[in-house]
């Protein structure tokens, strides 16, 4: 089976007032999803019914069994008073990851990602930057089977970007699957393997670049110029 299947008929915050239909996919080991498309198109809302976090949804959403999965929200969110190294502890104990093994990964993390002499402090003081690396390490301390992630890219520096996708690379290569909600679309069009092009909380468009571009009818076409003519009716192929 695949690590997460989604059929969703519909889901929103209100009782009869979907903001999203119809969103139809499933996620393969070693997949990364693009979820795109534009401010108010129901990115989040669809992460959101995912993570069971909608009273109002209709349909299925299953993951495998046994599947755990890390959930990287778009602001992060954290507790006032444990520092980093206490909420990888927390983190640690809850997924019951033995104490030798999570303190030389969470070791290894901290240094990569340069957050090893901000350990012992509050993430609340830390750069908006920081809090995002933060998160990124939390999520990955777990060895997680599914990442799903809204919008890692705010806040993070070049060279923390490039860490961010060697280490999402590295995840995918011992059979992580990844569902990735982003605006930076030339970045998405480089990693990813498949998209999902919502507008008006509908799916409309699918598939790896060339199904989308097929889709669009722009067989020549960027991720953006397929994007913008979802979202705008017209394409631009000077992006
Ligand atoms: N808590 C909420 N209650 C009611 N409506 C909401 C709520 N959160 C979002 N919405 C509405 O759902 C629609 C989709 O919002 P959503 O946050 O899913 O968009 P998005 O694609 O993630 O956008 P962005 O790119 O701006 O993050 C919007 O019209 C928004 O106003």
């Amino acid at each position: 089976m695949n690590l997460l299947n989604v059929d969703i008929a519909s889901a929103g915050y209100e009782n009869e007032k979907p903001i999203i239909t119809q969103i139809h996919f499933d996620l393969r080991e070693g997949e990364l999803i693009g979820l795109i498309g534009p401010n108010g198109a129901g990115k989040s809302t669809t992460i959101k019914a995912i993570l069971g976090l909608l009273e109002h949804k209709k349909g299925l959403v299953e993951f495998k069994e046994g599947v755990k999965y890390s959930y990287i929200p778009e602001r992060p969110v954290f507790y006032d008073e444990l520092t980093l190294w206490e909420h990888l502890d927390f983190a640690a104990a809850v997924e019951r990851i033995p104490d030798k093994e999570y303190k030389s990964r969470a070791a290894s993390l901290l240094e990569q990602y340069k957050l090893a002499e901000h350990a012992h402090k509050f993430p609340g003081t830390y750069s908006k930057g920081m809090q995002q690396k933060a998160m990124l390490i939390l999520a990955m301390i777990a060895k997680p089977d599914v990442y799903i992630i809204d919008e890692p890219f705010i806040g993070l520096d070049p060279n923390a970007m490039k860490l961010f996708l060697e280490s999402i690379e590295k995840e995918r290569r011992r059979g992580a699957g990844v569902l990735m909600s982003t605006h930076v679309l030339d970045t998405a069009e480089k990693v990813c393997s498949r998209f999902l092009i919502v507008h008006e909380g509908q799916l409309k468009a699918s598939g790896t670049l060339s199904e989308i571009r097929q889709q669009c009818n722009l067989p020549a076409g960027s991720l953006y110029a397929c994007f913008h003519q979802i979202a705008e009716g017209s394409s631009n192929e000077e992006h």
